[in-house]
């Protein structure tokens, strides 16, 4: 009987046995200035994205019944807004794949910090299982289907270091210095739209291009102001961590940023603001930790 029972039972579906892992990896923007808007309301911006070897990891099991079940519940986030199942259910539908996936999420990631958590969970689930359902769409197909959920998932589908103009998605893949970078993390989660519908952010600043913007030795971000006249956390953190460097606001906040040669220095510095502020170490990436990792799988 014992025998039997086991033979008839499948074992359920869980992250530890799933058919892919990926990572999800964050974005800095390294400078960020509005230019314009668009008929729509949308804003046209000029910005410096790079990755961040810092990253959610998600798993997948591809399902018969051509169910999408994300088994993580994200704090607020309701199951089917989840960008993840909104990713999932976009691709099935635009490549008719009849088949469903389980999805699991390791959150690591600060939900409405301008690292673009949610943007790249989205990222990672069109190319994982684009890769496991092999449906066989192009980087560029899945960058435009992406687009549709949100400006900056086609930067995170293409997995380059880019210059990003119009609303983030027309992009120009640019080689940057690879620095250590010390991001804190304020204790506020920051609603991007709250930002851009903000009446005394700046909408003017002067077309520039990749070349004057790779010359320049400081940079800044057009949303930075109207965050810290929001955000009194944000405000404090940015004049504690001007202390020991040139810091800034990555996308819409709340992440603040500054630069190092090395782990090491950037490390002392997390480890003497500790107590008062949040923060992670990360290397800065040109090529994100989602294209490297396919790249392995796809030579192994
Ligand atoms: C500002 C940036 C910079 O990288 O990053 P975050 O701080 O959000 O990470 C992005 O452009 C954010 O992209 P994303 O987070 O995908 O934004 P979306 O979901 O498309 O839009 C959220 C809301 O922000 C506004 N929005 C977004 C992008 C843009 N270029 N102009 C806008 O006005 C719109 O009001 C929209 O309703
Ligand atoms: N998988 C997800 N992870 C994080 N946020 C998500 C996810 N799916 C939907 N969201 C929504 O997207 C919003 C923006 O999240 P996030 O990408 O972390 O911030 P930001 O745009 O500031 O980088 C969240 O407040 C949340 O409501």
């Amino acid at each position: 009987m014992m025998h039997n029972a086991t033979l008839t039972t499948t074992t359920p579906p869980s992250k530890d046995n799933a058919q892919l892992s990926l990572p999800a990896p964050a974005k800095l923007n390294l400078m960020l200035h509005i230019v314009g808007r668009r008929d729509d309301g949308y804003h046209l911006l000029q910005t410096l994205f790079q990755f961040l070897d810092y990253a959610d990891t998600l798993h997948f099991s591809a399902r018969d019944d051509g169910k999408i079940i994300l088994h993580t519940p994200v704090d607020g986030v309701a199951h089917d807004n989840n960008l993840i199942v909104r990713a999932a259910r976009l691709l099935q539908h635009n490549s008719h794949c009849h088949l469903g996936a389980d999805i699991w999420l390791d959150k690591k990631l600060p939900i409405g910090g301008g690292i673009g958590g949610g943007s790249s969970n989205a990222a990672t689930t069109l190319v994982g299982l684009n890769h496991l359902w092999q449906t066989r769409l192009s980087l560029d197909a899945l960058a435009d289907l992406g687009l549709t959920l949100g400006a900056d998932i086609p930067v995170f589908v293409k997995g380059r270091a880019a210059f990003a103009e119009g609303v983030g998605e027309k992009l120009q893949p640019v080689e940057l210095p690879e620095s250590w970078y010390l991001v804190a993390v304020p204790p506020v989660s920051i609603s991007t739209e709250k930002i851009f519908s903000d009446k005394g952010l700046t909408r003017n600043t002067p077309m520039t291009n990749i070349r004057t913007v790779l010359k320049q030795s400081s940079q800044h971000n057009d949303c930075q102001a109207v965050v810290e006249k929001h955000y009194p956390e944000v405000r404090n953190a940015l004049i504690l961590l001007n202390n020991y460097v040139d810091a800034r606001l990555t996308g819409t906040g709340s992440c603040l940023f500054g630069g190092f040669p090395n782990e090491e220095q950037a490390a002392i510095v997390a480890n003497q603001i500790s107590e008062k502020l949040q923060s992670f170490v990360a290397k800065g990436a040109n090529i994100s930790m989602l294209h490297r990792t396919l790249q392995n799988l796809s030579e192994h």
